[in-house]
């Protein structure tokens, strides 16, 4: 929890605004019953009622007083809370943008989610409860004590011991209900990993009809988090009568004790009635700070999380001193590459060499699981490799700044995602300033200019989330037209012609060939015919390089090559 504190630190003086409004407040708040016993003792003991108007106008301002106190102290929190929250998110979403993919894996998306809302929103509301409920309890306290003492020192050891069995049982609550409101918060990220999986798979568990089974696993989850929320409530439902009986005994032992006192002539009613209320305000205070108190553990879980995120040092960092690459025509190469994945006892990829040059397309095919995506996610550094170098215009990936490198290189995914927004905005994606000629050529490389033409809004038509209201081979040529706005030296096409029949594919690869010349151009394919005019074919098999050439050479030399081709092209495509 202490490491959110410096989340507070900007707030620094609305912190300290709060805190004297608060004492005020508080100060306010335990004059009224002296006051009380002043107009009781002196006032309608003796039936003076000029005593007792003049006394009550006292009260009444006071009041007043107290009351504005109040709303400006609670208005102040509520500014400092809010701001405290805005500021957590905003660092917990900058932490998450310098995360590699590892990272997010050993962190989950569905409990990231919940950490950025949920956590945060209990944060939120323990910095406000502990402002406005926690905060005043120690003045009120010792205020309190200070007055109840001046009337009585026996009364003032009543409220002194009642306070301390307060404590005890605040301290056994503490104890009791802390790690469940850690599985609570467990709880909830639990039900949004299944919400999500839910509505994200909701066509396959459809199709496959397992309704009912995912509705039993989500049920599941939802009975886990109420049944920790139910041990949670059966703590709070034997603690409160508990705190209620220690109230009423303590009133009960000051107005038992005071009648004896008031019998012996010792004290006034008035003093009695002003004792019995600084007992009251002060056990209230305490038992909402106890109460509070019983929320810290939840937010101290809740702040744990978030510290978890915070602390996680990116597994990927740009080097301290970063190099800048000059344009050269080796575009990309990669240097004896070995990568293996976190947890994976083997290596993926071993031994890579290859170099791209500028103008030129290289192609990747290979058997499923042969490692050309992972090849593809290598080049933006989207995983660190363990052996060997990867270099662009012959400078170490690692070297440059991610930020350089990412503006290098144009990557299309093998599974095409789209923002929601319009077509133009998500072309201008990686380059905000793009002119609309910009936007038509890339989408006539694309091949995605006829539809985007045959479109109502055109290029202002409306994206729906994740791009569902696009076809499967439209959201692909708009994602590479997306990457074809940037201006980039490598392109990395991760298995992106799949979804388009054979002619669309041909006409982007010709377009590819003529319109981009200084970049080199990275094709994964399962397909040998979209690749039999790459200036360089790699064949991968089991992660290592099976051979190297163009489509005719490893037709003779490629025993894999041949298989693949053999298995997929006609004997007269093959002659
Ligand atoms: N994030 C990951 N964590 C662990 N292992 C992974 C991960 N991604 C891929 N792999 C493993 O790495 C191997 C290569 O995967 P990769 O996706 O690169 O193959 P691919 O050749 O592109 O396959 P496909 O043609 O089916 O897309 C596979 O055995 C896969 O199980």
């Amino acid at each position: 929890m202490t490491r959110l504190f410096k989340f507070l630190m900007p707030y620094r003086k609305t912190l300290i605004l709060v805190v004297v409004l608060l004492f005020l407040q508080t100060l306010g708040t335990l004059y009224i019953p002296t006051l009380t016993a002043d107009i009781v003792n002196n006032g309608i003991v003796y039936g003076d009622i000029p005593y007792i108007i003049r006394t009550g106008g006292i009260m009444l301002l006071f009041a007043v007083m107290t009351g504005v106190f109040a709303i400006l102290g609670t208005w102040f929190s509520a500014i400092l809370s809010s701001g405290t929250g805005r500021d957590i998110r905003n660092a917990l979403f900058r932490k998450a943008q310098r995360f590699s993919i590892n990272d997010f894996n050993s962190i989950g998306t569905a409990s990231m989610i919940t950490r950025n809302t949920s956590d945060v929103n209990q944060i939120q509301q323990a910095v406000i409860m502990m402002l406005q409920m926690m905060l005043p309890a120690p003045i009120m306290a010792v205020a309190g004590l200070i007055l109840a003492f001046s009337k009585n020192a026996f009364m003032g050891g009543i409220i002194v011991a009642t306070m301390v069995l307060f404590m005890i049982l605040a301290v056994i609550i503490e104890r009791k209900t802390m790690p469940l409101f850690g599985l609570l918060q467990t709880g909830m990220d639990k039900i949004n990993r299944f919400m999500r999986e839910y509505i994200t798979g909701v066509r396959v568990i459809r199709a496959f009809n397992r309704t009912d089974f995912e509705r039993r696993r989500v049920n599941t989850s939802f009975e886990d988090y109420a049944n920790t929320a139910i041990r949670i409530n059966k703590i709070f439902a034997v603690a409160m009568p508990l705190v209620l009986m220690l109230l009423n005994l303590c009133t009960l032992a000051i107005i038992w004790f005071g009648g004896i006192q008031i019998g012996k002539g010792a004290m006034e009613i008035g003093d009695i009635m002003a004792v019995i209320e600084y007992a009251m305000l002060i056990l209230f205070y305490l038992v909402m700070a106890v109460m509070v108190f019983t929320m810290i553990p939840r937010a101290e879980a809740c702040a744990k999380r978030i510290s978890e995120v915070l602390d996680l040092e990116p597994e990927i960092a740009d080097a301290p001193a970063e190099l800048t690459a000059d344009p050269s025509d080796e575009k990309l190469a990669f240097h004896h590459v070995t990568f293996c994945y976190q947890g994976a006892e083997e290596p993926v990829l071993s031994d890579l060499n290859f170099t791209c040059r500028a103008g030129e397309t290289t192609a990747i095919i290979g058997g499923t699981g042969s490692g050309k995506s992972t090849i593809a996610s290598l080049i933006p550094r989207f995983y660190d490799i363990q052996a060997g170098s990867i270099t662009i215009d012959g400078v170490d990936i690692k070297t440059l700044s991610q930020r350089d490198l990412r503006n290098k290189v144009g990557f299309v995914p093998q599974k095409a995602f789209l923002f929601s927004g319009t077509i133009a905005d998500n072309l201008r994606y990686g380059k905000e300033d793009a002119t609309m000629d910009e936007l038509q050529r890339a989408a006539r490389i694309a091949q995605a200019d006829t539809f985007i033409g045959d479109l109502k809004y055109g290029y202002e038509t409306r994206v729906a989330q994740g791009g569902n209201n696009f076809s499967g081979g439209q959201k692909q040529r708009l994602s590479i037209a997306r990457a074809l706005v940037k201006k980039a030296d490598v392109y990395i096409f991760d298995d992106s012609f799949s979804a388009l029949d054979f002619k669309t594919d041909a006409n982007l690869r010709a377009a590819l060939k003529a319109e981009i010349k200084g970049a080199a151009i990275i094709v994964v394919a399962q397909r040998v015919s979209s690749i039999v005019d790459a200036d360089q074919i790699i064949v991968l098999d089991n992660g290592i390089i099976a051979g190297k050439g163009t489509h005719r050479e490893l037709l003779e030399n490629c025993p894999v090559y041949r298989e693949i081709a053999e298995s997929q092209l006609s004997k007269e495509e093959l002659a």
